[in-house]
């Protein structure tokens, strides 16, 4: 069965993940687990809708919503201050990082994917998936999350061209804490990514469907969840989550499993995309206008500085695309609105441009609804109510 209620044995909360940091926040001793206030600090281990459980240093516990904190407010991965009578959610502790991305709909709103990571493992394969663009994407992410972002690719086992792939993987970027190059299904494989799953330490995996994460959680958290009592298997016995959820390493941290989020839309990330293109957020400081696009403006200094071979035009124009898509996602709905508005009054001035060459009046609009004509003054009947 999965998901099932786990009883766990006594946890030390710093294996959990907890740190002065979080103890900091409520001036608490942290060993006892007891603040001031008699409020208990516990983990989010799973948040589906109103259904969410903490993991604290007696266990796992099923938290209960106040009416001001909803389940969109908590992730995976947050430290709450919990009431130990009713288990009522008391606090939500600031969070050292965030994942999130563009929640589903119009509106340019963020959904919150879980929290207080510390190291994000962007996952590819030494095959038809490895794409540097992609990867630069889950790049932005990880560094405007403030996660430490390794790459790992993965099936090295299955070509003869590991190497070239690594080289190219190790050019993306300086700003990969690592490069690793493994047999996701080979045990030394896996240890290579130990040690970034010691005590306290939190990580996740992003990355396309089929390039071994799944398999790379199994190996981290295989032992660890045995011993834990908590272990969600299939018919196989192979580990698996249907929603995000907290799990044992067996080195000693904790792994976020994050199923299906294989394609994570750029929001709200112009911080992550600064940092990754240090060079070109230098260069624009110079610019003479101060949201340069750096396409064609006058007194552009980042096209100056590819006119003078500092920079390449490949790297400015991924820069431009994330700078792009990650506007695009960032519109509130009042700007996608206007957007919206705009771009239908330039057709309609268009169709009527046309309709006046041809020397016709334009034809009633019945059939659209939202779109009212705006024929004119002088127009008469035919114009719509
Ligand atoms: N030979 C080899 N097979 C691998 C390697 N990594 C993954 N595989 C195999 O590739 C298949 C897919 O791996 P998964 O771990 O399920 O991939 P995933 O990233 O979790 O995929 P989704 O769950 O769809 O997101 C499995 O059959 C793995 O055994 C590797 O490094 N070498
Ligand atoms: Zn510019």
């Amino acid at each position: 069965m999965r998901n099932q209620e786990v009883p766990v044995s006594v946890h030390n909360l710093a294996d959990l993940g907890w740190s002065p940091f979080f103890a900091d926040q409520i001036e608490a001793e942290a060993d006892s687990g007891q603040t001031e206030s008699g409020l208990i600090p516990v983990r989010a281990a799973t948040v589906q809708r109103s259904l969410a459980r903490g993991l604290g240093a007696d266990g796992l516990t099923r938290l209960v919503f106040p009416n001001d904190i909803s389940a969109s407010d908590l992730a995976v991965g947050d430290w709450i201050l919990i009431d130990p009578e009713t288990h009522m959610i008391r606090r939500v502790l600031d969070r050292h990082s965030k994942l999130s991305r563009r929640a589903a709909g119009v509106e340019a709103k963020s959904q919150l994917l879980v929290a207080n990571l510390d190291t994000l493992f962007i996952t590819t394969s030494c095959n038809e998936d490895f794409n540097p663009a992609r990867i630069e994407r889950y790049l932005v992410l990880a560094l405007d999350a403030d996660v430490t972002p390794v790459l790992v690719l993965t099936k090295s086992d299955l070509t003869d061209e590991a190497d070239r792939y690594l080289k190219e993987a190790q050019g993306i970027s300086p700003k990969f804490a690592d490069v690793l190059c493994i047999n996701a299904t080979a045990t030394d494989g896996v240890a290579t990514l130990e040690r970034w799953c010691g005590a306290g330490q939190t990580v996740a995996f992003v990355g396309s469907s089929g390039v071994g994460k799944s398999t790379l959680i199994n190996s981290l958290t295989e032992a660890a969840q045995a011993t834990a009592g908590i272990r969600e298997t299939d018919a196989k016995g192979r580990h698996t989550t249907t929603s995000r959820s907290l799990h044992f390493a067996n080195a000693g941290g904790m792994v976020i499993d994050m199923p299906g989020m294989r394609e994570l839309g750029l929001h709200d990330v112009a911080s992550g995309i600064a940092e990754l293109f240090d060079d070109i957020t230098d260069l624009a400081a110079a610019c003479k206008f101060r949201n340069c696009a750096h396409v064609s403006e006058p007194g552009c200094a980042v096209l100056a500085a590819m006119d003078a071979g500092e920079i390449s035009e490949a790297r400015l124009d991924r820069w431009r695309k994330l700078h792009a898509e990650d506007q695009l996602n960032s519109q509130t709905m009042g700007q996608t609105r206007r957007r919206a508005k705009e771009i239908t009054r330039q057709h309609k001035a268009t169709l009527e441009a046309q309709y006046r060459m041809k020397g016709k009046r334009q034809p009633t609009e019945g059939n659209s609804k939202g779109s009212k004509s705006k024929g004119g003054k002088g127009r008469g009947k035919g114009r719509n109510r």
